[in-house]
């Protein structure tokens, strides 16, 4: 059965230690988000919205707590377990693109899923699917370095979902966007959340971009709350 919280966070803390002093990020801090759901992270820098992307999308442990992904108990998974888990149910995207810039934009999409063990023209096809619903159909041969910031983005969130993840995380994913490419490059990235029922955890500096998300959560005193954007 298909649970319908995809990414659940159960008392998780999270501290640094930096010689005597111990800096606590999260707190006992939990929060559930839907398949489907989009929810923008809107916290002051250095609260902490990395870590806490970092614990959701499994690449940091946290020192205490469990992160549910569609049901599954991460907590007791050893290092190959939690990676295999994030290949086949998590997708990031970040402020910079990321892409590999020998490859196409096609070749881009397809890596993950043939890492996943799909084959080539499987890949392909999904591949191409993405990125026509991306409206980058004319520019699945171009190289990054071939592509406008915007376009990089979306060839970038296409990436992120081409192995169907429960769970997508993005730390200011049009942060390096000037404000119309930005609002493109959002409204993409909303139709692809909607049309595929990932739940999405979107860190960001940007209000309006905010405003425009099923809600809003931030950081306090290590905890996840609801928060009201301005
Ligand atoms: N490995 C580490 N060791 C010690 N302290 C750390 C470590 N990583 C992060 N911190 C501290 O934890 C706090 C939260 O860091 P984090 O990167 O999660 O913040 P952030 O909200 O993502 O900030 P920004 O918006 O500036 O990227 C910061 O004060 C940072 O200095």
């Amino acid at each position: 059965m298909t649970e319908t919280i995809a990414l659940r966070l159960d008392q998780v803390e999270r501290h640094y230690v930096q010689g005597e002093s111990r800096l606590t990020i999260l707190d006992r801090a939990d929060m559930r988000i839907d398949a489907g759901e989009m929810v923008a992270l809107v916290a002051p820098s250095g609260a902490g919205k990395s870590t806490l992307l970092h614990i959701a999308g499994l690449l940091e442990k946290p020192d205490a707590g469990d992160v549910v992904i569609n049901g599954a108990s991460c907590g007791a998974l050893d290092d190959s377990g939690r990676t295999d888990m994030r290949r086949n149910t998590i997708g990031f995207v970040y402020q910079f693109h990321h892409l590999l810039p020998e490859f196409s934009a096609l070749e881009n999409v397809m890596l993950p899923q043939m890492i996943r063990g799909l084959t080539h023209k499987v890949a392909a096809e999904r591949a191409r699917e993405l990125l026509d619903y991306m409206r980058l159909g004319p520019r699945v041969r171009h190289r990054p370095s071939e592509l406008s910031g915007g376009e990089q983005q979306r060839v970038a969130i296409a990436r992120a979902v081409a192995n169907n993840p429960y769970v997508l995380l993005a730390d200011e994913p049009t942060g390096n966007l000037d404000p119309t490419t930005s609002s493109y490059v959002f409204d993409a990235m909303t139709a692809l959340v909607r049309q595929s029922g990932v739940a999405a955890l979107i860190a960001t500096h940007n209000h309006d971009l905010a405003r425009r998300m099923d809600r809003a959560v931030t950081l306090r005193d290590g905890k996840i709350v609801d928060h009201i954007v301005a």
